[in-house]
């Protein structure tokens, strides 16, 4: 048994967020945790999607690490490939979103690929090749205050210019409105011209299902999980899959219930303070963190003594972007960033190893330490909390019952997330 699709995501919540449109659109659809070994069996799935943490690591680490996936996903028989990053395309000023592309594109041979960020169901669009978040322009949406990607220009053309020694192209909403073989045609005069990289305009559902039919012979494709919702059904239209899966049904959760934080990103923000209202909750700092591992202490003990309940309790680094810019001032971004990180990784491998049994992450970069710290291989996608973020389930060694996990990405949820994903957990 072969593949029928291989992705590679550029961050965990991002890789859990494509594993969940691919499943919710009827394909069997396993995420493993980085590029897994040769002794997995993939017999019983129709997709994988591999999750890095490249988003903002150096570009040429990213590319190392694409690659290394790419070959893994290559020995399964993928017939396509997907190469997944953010639906606000966070990129740091090197990359990584271009440089990926580009290895990608020369490992596979291949000299053109479509760029399609956008999640309509989420509020991202794209028209005129700029980015919006909802109503706003992508640099006016809060994401020009990331602390790691910030973005302050919505124009994806010229975003990705800079990235990328090849010229970028645009497919408009025009085209597209004149349906997939139009849009074909489009980036097969582009192609001519020598454009490898083309930005597509995408507005709604109907969009993305002409961009799946238009670009269902590329080797590769490359955007948001909107893309991989569209993407099962010409599958099905190939022959390439028999029938609709139905979605797997995760096992009963158990032990108690700890949500950690590390995202600074606007919903984040909301989704702390009507927790914080309900329940309990503790404020890491990077700048304590730095001076001791006393904060670190504190936050464990706070932790143990409130889940005797049972939880949910809130341990969050989570700040506005004046707090994050002053960490960043005295310790470096990286540092301000890395020490967060490691910090909530710490918490949870201590107190999943104590007994809790359900933990929400918020954040891509705090995902990926959490999972990491937890040294988790896959994860099972099971019922959706709000659109791009499911409960998943790991094994662990240390745990008879699978841990449910949930990994939110920062923009996505409603202001409740952080209360109703356990009220929805069965
Ligand atoms: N108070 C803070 N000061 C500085 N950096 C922080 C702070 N809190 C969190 N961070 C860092 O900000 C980054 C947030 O990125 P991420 O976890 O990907 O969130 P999002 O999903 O919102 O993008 C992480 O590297 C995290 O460690
Ligand atoms: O496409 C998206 O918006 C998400 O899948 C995603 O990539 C999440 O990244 P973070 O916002 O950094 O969690």
């Amino acid at each position: 048994m072969t593949i029928v699709l291989g992705a590679i995501a550029d961050d965990f919540t991002g890789a859990t967020d494509l594993a969940n449109n691919l499943v919710r659109s009827g394909m069997r659809c396993l995420q493993v945790i980085g590029v897994p070994g040769t002794d997995l069996d993939v017999s019983e799935v129709d997709a994988v999607v591999v999750a890095l943490k490249s988003r903002s690591c150096p570009a040429d680490e990213a590319v190392a690490d694409s690659l290394a996936a790419l070959a893994w996903l290559q020995a399964q028989g993928a017939q396509q490939f997907f190469f997944k990053y953010c639906s606000t395309f966070d990129s740091t000023a090197r990359g990584n979103i271009g440089p990926v592309a580009d290895a990608l594109m020369e490992r596979l041979g291949v000299t053109q690929t479509v760029m399609v960020p956008a999640f309509p169901v989420n509020g991202r669009t794209v028209y005129q090749g700029h980015l919006f978040v909802g109503d706003r322009l992508l640099n006016d949406s809060g994401m020009q205050h990331h602390p790691l990607t910030p973005m302050t220009d919505a124009d994806l053309v010229r975003v990705l210019a800079s990235q990328t020694p090849h010229p970028v192209g645009l497919v408009p909403r025009p085209v597209l409105d004149q349906g997939a073989e139009t849009t074909r045609q489009h980036l097969a005069a582009l192609a001519e011209q020598g454009v490898r990289h083309v930005i597509c305009d995408t507005l709604d559902e109907h969009d993305l299902d002409v961009l799946a039919e238009a670009c269902e012979a590329m080797p590769l494709v490359t955007g948001g999980s909107g893309l991989g919702q569209a993407l099962p059904d010409r599958y099905r239209r190939l022959g390439w899959l028999d029938e609709i899966a139905e979605p797997g049904r995760l096992q009963p959760a158990s032990g108690s219930a700890l949500v950690l934080s590390g995202s600074c990103s606007r919903a984040t923000l909301a989704q702390v303070a009507h927790f914080l209202k309900r329940h309990p909750g503790f404020s890491l700092d990077p700048l304590a963190l730095a001076e001791s591992d006393a904060q670190l202490q504190a936050a464990l003990d706070f932790a143990r003594d409130t889940l005797k309940s049972g939880g949910p309790v809130l341990v969050y680094a989570s700040a506005d972007p004046e707090k994050v810019k002053a960490a960043q001032a005295r310790l470096g971004v990286e540092r301000a960033g890395q020490l967060v990180e490691r910090a909530l990784g710490q918490l949870a491998a201590t107190l999943v190893s104590e007994g809790v049994g359900r933990l929400v992450v918020a954040g891509g970069e705090t995902s990926g330490a959490v999972v990491s710290a937890l040294k988790l291989n896959t994860l099972r996608i099971g019922e959706q909390i709000d659109p791009g973020v499911p409960w998943t389930q790991a094994h662990l060694e240390s745990r008879e019952a699978p841990l449910s996990l949930a990994l939110k990405s920062g923009n996505f949820g409603g202001v409740d997330f952080f209360t109703r994903a356990f009220e929805v957990l069965p």
